[in-house]
């Protein structure tokens, strides 16, 4: 178990700085998912800590230890990647030993080693198989249980469930989680997939453009996203954001008025979750729309909205369709769940809208009781 530190590490590949200074601290037996879009630095972040890239500056630190010197196969890393990189013509049992293969080991602490490792991830019926005879799920075992024999002190885990089909991602989803519990290593996973990051990981930190943008709980990013691109990236379907002018405490978004709970001024964006809008009678709330689409999905269904201040997206739980397209409807939402951005982006920390046609009146009843 390590506690990880990152302080001003970047990468540059010839001319092109890939990573940005990048301080991050990852606690002794954390979860964390680094979280972001195609391209973004994740897999640069998780081979720089593996040692299979240097930095081009800063220090990474295990325990207060630089490492930056070290070799990967030093610093006691365990990693597995999407590809689960298993060596065909060796039986599970010697893909798992691989790694102690240069380590001055007794063969009966080796074979004890390998028996643990395959125990844990439940693959120690499977140890004299190859791995073409194996499962998607169980090959993916063999590869976790290659990354756990070393008992790193970390372990890294690039996009590790990718290959997996949807079902089987779910379950490994859970038992990931629950052996990186119980064993307590300091775990860094790399994902694209956002319910991933959010289900598995303790702290998400979310990257764009070789940066990172926030850092927190998964709760954190879904409902106090520090940005823009936060908001828009956490949440399927992404959250509404729509262009509206603040002035005092009011905030116009195209006819509609809606109270706020603190002063502002000038151009914001006003961000509202899709499942968190309730559709009642338009004359019930300043923010007006009519139905344009409807789409059952099962457990939901989700609407389009066109209102004068954009189009805008609701989901509402259960199956029947309570609307039609064409109708006329009025939009709420409970104020502490509404988000507002200033026009750079960022968000505007305890600051909420209130749905109502008598804006001024529910802004006051928003206040503070002191
Ligand atoms: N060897 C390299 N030479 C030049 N550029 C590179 C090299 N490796 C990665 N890059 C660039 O660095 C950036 C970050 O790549 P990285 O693989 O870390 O992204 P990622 O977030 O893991 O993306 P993905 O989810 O697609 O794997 C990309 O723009 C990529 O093109």
């Amino acid at each position: 178990m390590a506690r990880i530190t990152l302080d001003n590490v970047t990468k540059n590949w010839g001319e092109t700085q890939v990573l940005k200074p990048m301080n991050l601290a990852i606690e002794n037996g954390e979860f964390v998912a680094i979280l972001g879009p195609s391209g973004c630095g994740k897999s640069t972040t998780l081979f720089l800590l593996a040692g299979l890239y240097a930095p081009s500056g800063g220090e990474i630190a295990f325990d207060g230890h630089n490492v930056n010197r070290i070799d990967a196969r030093d610093r006691n890393v365990g990693i597995v990647f999407q590809s689960y990189a298993l060596y065909p013509n060796l039986t599970v049992r010697e893909n798992i030993a691989f790694p102690l293969r240069f380590k001055a080991m007794e063969r009966d602490e080796i074979a004890t080693r390998v028996e643990e490792a395959a125990k844990l991830v439940q693959i120690d019926a499977l140890l004299d198989r190859c791995p073409s005879q194996l499962s998607g799920g169980q090959q993916q075992r063999v590869a976790l249980a290659r990354a756990l024999v070393k008992e790193p002190n970390i372990l890294l885990l690039d996009e590790p469930l990718s290959n997996l089909d949807a079902t089987l991602r779910i379950t490994m989803r859970a038992e990931l989680k629950n052996i990186q519990k119980r064993l307590g290593f300091t775990t860094l996973l790399v994902t694209h997939d956002q319910i991933e990051a959010i289900t598995m990981a303790d702290r998400i930190i979310c990257m764009n453009n070789g940066e990172i943008v926030q850092i927190g709980t998964p709760d954190d990013l879904y409902r106090r996203p520090d940005n823009l691109f936060v908001a828009g990236f956490i949440g399927t379907p992404p959250m509404n954001l729509l262009k509206g002018q603040a002035n005092g405490r009011r905030l116009q978004l195209g006819e509609a008025a809606l109270g706020l709970n603190g002063e502002c001024d000038g151009a914001v964006i006003f961000g509202l979750r899709p499942e968190d809008i309730t559709l009642i009678t338009a004359q019930k709330t300043s923010l007006r729309g009519e139905i344009v689409t409807v789409e059952p999905m099962g457990r939901e269904v989700f609407y389009s909205i066109a209102t004068p201040a954009g189009l805008i997206h609701a989901l509402e739980y259960g199956e029947a369709v309570q609307h039609a397209p064409g109708a006329k409807v009025g939009i709420t939402c409970k104020p502490e769940l509404t988000l507002v951005f200033d026009a750079s982006g960022n968000r505007l920390a305890d600051l909420h809208a209130h749905f109502s046609h008598h804006a001024e009146r529910q802004a006051r009843e928003l206040e503070p009781a002191n």
